[in-house]
C-alpha cells in the first residue's frame, strides 16, 4: 500500500500541512460539484434562449433583443458587481454567438 507524502499533498494543493491539504481536497471535490452544475445550468439555459430565438426568427423578427439583453447585464451586475456584468456578456455569448 502506498501512502500520500506531505510533500505530494503540497505540490497538489499548495498547503504546508496534512491537515489543510486535507481540507482543501474536500472543498476542491465540492467545487468541482457545483462546476457541474453551473456548467449543465448554463446547457440549460443555452437550450431556453435558442428557443426563444427561434420563436422570434421564425415569426419575421431578429435573433438579438437589446432590451431584453441590458436587462439580464443590469440582473447580473446588481447581484455580482462589475464581474457580473462581464460573467452575462459571456453568458450573452454562448446563448446566442457574437454579435
Ligand atoms: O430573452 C430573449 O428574448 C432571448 O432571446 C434570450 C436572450 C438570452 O439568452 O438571455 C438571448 C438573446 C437576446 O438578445 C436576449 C436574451
Amino acid at each position: 500500500m502506498s501512502s500520500i507524502s506531505t510533500a505530494d499533498t503540497t505540490t497538489a494543493t499548495g498547503a504546508h500541512t496534512d491537515e489543510a491539504a486535507a481540507l482543501i481536497g474536500g472543498a476542491r471535490e465540492r467545487i468541482d460539484a457545483l462546476d457541474d452544475r453551473i456548467i449543465g445550468l448554463v446547457q440549460e439555459r443555452m437550450a431556453v434562449s435558442a428557443v426563444i430565438q427561434q420563436a422570434r426568427i421564425t415569426s419575421g423578427g431578429r435573433r438579438v433583443n437589446l432590451s431584453r439583453e441590458t436587462a439580464v447585464l443590469g440582473h447580473y451586475r446588481d447581484a455580482l458587481g462589475k464581474p457580473g456584468t462581464a460573467l452575462a456578456m459571456t453568458l450573452l455569448e454562448l446563448c446566442r454567438g457574437r454579435v
